[in-house]
């Protein structure tokens, strides 16, 4: 990976492969950290240099820079020891490819669908939390993104945005992300405000009956900001003593009581299809097709629940098997580039969803640095398919990839 300066116009190649490149983000002590608006690009100013952010890594050293402690830990953050959060990159490195040659790859296709709905690329992005604290647009900076790239954006039930600002911002495909709090007739007005403003799915996350331990959100008594989705239904305004005001507001409204048989309920409340987001083992993959759900996503929730919880693109095999075709299997965690997408998709994954890189593409750039990322991600996808002989996603198979347990197979 280079980076690219462009100087007075001129491009230059100034900085090597695979570089941390905090030197230059942070300590140079005139790195105003501002995007720069005058260009039509992802570019930053460092002393007189004009820089061209070129991957994912590059824009989190730019939020970094942006944001304030407190939500930039927030953002990046995980649970207890964070050992699942390094686990989750970590894992993607120790599967390498199996390519093929001599294959013709003139015309690539990188188009999808999920659940009958078409996308660009098979990068969705994830449910996340309060991107007002990213970008002052908020959520709607992130919709106009997924539509312009032709993706799938899952939103927050947690947004600070509400579900029909979000909606009526832009046209595009939409999921909505829910958590069942205790207060089980505000969970079912959000549902059903989100079929009423289009939403075309309902994604239950099933692995927070309670928050996740977060170190940084403790040390820093993380604020969460009041969320006007629940305007006058509820108030969201807590204030914790000591600690994280978000794990005092998760603690009173996360209804923990939530199984299995809830899914009956919720199916009662809407006619949308339903994802259960956060399964990760073969019998909760074969109970999710019992109760009959549209689909699953892999996921440790980014890593911020139940630390030591393996890798997700650890286990996705595991879920797909058990799964077996019968309805479509997602994956999230760890995605920082499109040659870890297509790991995800020789695995087994029809499609990835995007948490972090989608903030600090939001940090740094608001609607233009979310584009970049996905775009970003899409254009490695596509080189990769092109250097491992796939033409399409469907091409991607298992064969095009070799896992620590191949390896292992093949001592035997
Ligand atoms: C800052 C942040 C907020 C999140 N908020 C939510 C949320 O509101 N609902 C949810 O289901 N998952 C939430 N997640 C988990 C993401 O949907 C996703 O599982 C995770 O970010 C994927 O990992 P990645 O960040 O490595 O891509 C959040 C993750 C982060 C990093
Ligand atoms: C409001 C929180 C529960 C959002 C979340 O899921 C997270 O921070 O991981």
């Amino acid at each position: 990976m280079l980076l690219k300066l462009i100087l007075q116009g001129e491009m230059v190649v100034c900085a090597g492969a695979g570089a941390d490149y905090r030197h230059l983000f942070s300590s140079a002590s005139n790195f105003s950290g501002q995007p720069l608006h005058q260009f039509s690009s992802a570019l930053y100013s460092i002393g007189n240099m004009v820089v061209e952010v070129v991957n994912v890594s590059e824009f989190q050293q730019l939020a970094k820079e942006i944001l304030p402690k407190m939500y930039y830990d927030y953002f990046t953050g995980g649970a207890e020891d964070e050992h699942t959060l390094r686990e989750n990159l970590e894992a993607f490195r120790r599967i390498t490819f199996r390519p093929r040659v001599l294959i013709d790859v003139s015309r690539t296709n990188l188009s999808t669908n999920i659940l009958g709905f078409d996308m660009s690329s098979p990068i969705m992005v994830a449910p996340t939390a309060f991107h007002s604290l990213a970008y002052s647009e908020g959520e709607v900076a992130t919709a106009k993104a997924a539509a312009a790239t032709n993706t799938i954006m899952v939103l927050s039930y947690s947004s600070t945005r509400t579900i029909e600002e979000v909606a009526s911002s832009c046209n595009g495909i939409r999921f909505f992300q829910l958590y069942v709090y205790k207060r089980r007739d505000v969970s079912a007005i959000l549902v059903q405000r989100a079929e009423r403003n289009g939403y075309k799915a309902i994604v239950l996350t099933v692995d927070t009956p309670k928050l996740g331990r977060r170190w940084r959100d403790i040390k820093n008594k993380m604020v969460a900001p009041q969320l006007k989705n629940f305007d006058g239904l509820f108030s969201t305004e807590v204030v914790a003593e000591k600690g994280s005001n978000l794990e005092a507001f998760a603690s009173q409204t996360l209804d923990s009581s939530l199984n299995w048989k809830d899914i009956e309920w919720l199916k009662s409340i809407t006619n949308l299809p339903i994802l259960l987001k956060g399964v990760l083992t073969a019998e909760d993959a074969v109970k999710a097709v019992e109760v009959g759900v549209a689909g699953v996503i892999v996921s440790n929730h980014g890593a911020r629940q139940l630390d030591f919880v393996p890798a997700t693109i650890s286990v996705l095999e595991e879920v797909v098997q058990a799964v077996g075709g019968r309805i479509p299997v997602l994956l999230d965690g760890g995605i920082r580039r499109g040659t870890d997408v297509f790991k995800a998709l020789a695995l087994g994954a029809q499609a990835v969803l995007i948490g972090r890189p989608v903030i600090y593409g939001l940090a740094a750039k608001g609607q233009y640095g979310v584009t970049r990322v996905i775009e970003m991600l899409r254009d490695e996808l596509e080189r990769t398919m092109s250097l491992c002989g796939c033409c399409s996603v469907k091409d991607i198979t298992r064969n095009h990839v070799r896992t620590e347990r191949d390896k292992l197979q093949s001592l035997l």
